[in-house]
């Protein structure tokens, strides 16, 4: 049994607390923390778990065995650093941290510890129908890929939502995807700005993401955050010599008063349920069998908060901005199984 602290027990931590409790596999939750204590303490006494006042307890807990950071992504560094320092499996989600700065900081001290022990949330790579996009392309069936379009829709985003967190927040997610479903670099981003929707306030949206890859791929993605009508995730390759795209919003199809219905999920806790739910069970088995991580590295993590610092950069002057990675150590230099 793999006993996880959980750092932050807000809507992704006490998602992940839910999966880990309810759904998955040789995994307990001992301990939590959040700086909002009520929350924190509504969580512990729910499932029995240790409350402690800061998330730094929770690393040095020693009945935690490996760490879960679902807090603000401020936040993340520390605990990350912290926890490799302990010598503890963590798992942080997105973004690593929030700065490329940050991110050099724990793939050093990764480096400098000689293993691997980070793993980010990019959950993308666990979806069964990203992870059968992936096949399809590897196989050849459709040739030699040229393009890729995307959507990432969210029905709604939170008041303290800015402009630059469409790059930042949201896609980060195809900035990773487009890295692992290529297996190459993002050489250079640049994004459009269509005509303003009346339904982002006082945000610019929607924003259009493209990004070139290093093999000369183009990605485009259109980044709508208030659609209203759902969470709507969209991707298609174009390859030389066929197309390959994600299939259906949902599982279920509504035939009633002469139409057929397909609903859109919610938001991303409906569409990426099970993707969540393979990512962390995943992770768990590689950390019980003593292995490393086998999901996104801290590398990954980094390579991500370049190529969205770009993007951002991008979007604030309306230029094309290449991306220059450091240099990759040797330590990441394995293909990952995810
Ligand atoms: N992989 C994915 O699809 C998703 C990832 N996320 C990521 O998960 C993280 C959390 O997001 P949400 O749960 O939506 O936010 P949230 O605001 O619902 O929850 C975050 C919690 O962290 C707590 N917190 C803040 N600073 C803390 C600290 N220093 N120590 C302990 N707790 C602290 C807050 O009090 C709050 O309860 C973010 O980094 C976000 O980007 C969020 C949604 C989806
Ligand atoms: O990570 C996530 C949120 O933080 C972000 O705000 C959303 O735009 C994404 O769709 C979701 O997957």
């Amino acid at each position: 049994m793999l006993n996880v602290g959980v750092i932050g027990t807000g809507m992704i931590g006490q998602d992940h607390i839910r999966r880990m409790t309810t759904v998955l596999s040789g995994v307990a939750v001992t301990a939590v923390s959040d700086v909002d204590s009520a929350i924190a303490a509504e969580v512990g006494a729910r499932i029995g778990a240790t409350v402690h006042p800061a998330g730094g307890d929770v690393v040095g807990d020693p009945n935690v065995d490996a760490v879960l950071v679902c807090s603000w992504g401020p936040t993340h560094e520390q605990y990350v650093l912290a926890a490799i320092a302990a010598g503890k499996p963590v798992f942080c989600e997105k973004p690593l941290a929030t700065t490329q700065e940050a991110c050099l900081r724990i793939v050093e001290a990764e480096v400098a510890y000689g293993s691997r022990l980070v793993q980010v949330g990019y959950m993308r790579r666990f979806d069964f129908a990203y992870r059968q996009l992936k096949l399809t392309l590897d196989s050849g069936e459709i040739g030699s890929p040229l393009m890729m379009h995307c959507a990432h829709r969210n029905a709604s985003v939170p008041p303290f939502y800015q402009k630059e967190m469409a790059i930042t927040d949201t896609a980060v997610h195809e900035i990773d995807m487009v890295r692992w479903m290529f297996g190459g670099e993002i050489a250079a981003a640049r994004v459009l700005v269509p005509k303003k929707s009346r339904n982002g306030g006082a945000l610019q949206d929607p924003l259009l993401l493209i990004l070139e890859m290093d093999d000369g791929v183009i990605v485009d993605v259109e980044l709508s955050v208030n659609i209203r009508y759902g969470y709507d995730i969209r991707g298609e390759i174009v390859g030389e010599d066929g197309t390959a795209a994600l299939g259906s919003l949902s599982p279920l199809e509504i035939r009633t008063a002469k139409q057929l219905i397909t609903p859109v999920p919610a938001d991303w806790r409906e569409r990426f349920l099970q993707a969540y739910d393979v990512e962390i069970q995943e992770w768990v088995h590689a950390i019980s069998l003593g292995g490393q991580p086998l999901g996104p590295t801290s590398w990954d993590g980094y390579a991500a908060a370049v190529v969205s610092d770009a993007a951002v950069k991008a979007l604030q002057t309306g230029e094309r901005i290449p991306v220059t990675l450091a240099e990759r150590p040797k330590l990441y230099e394995t293909e990952v199984a995810a």
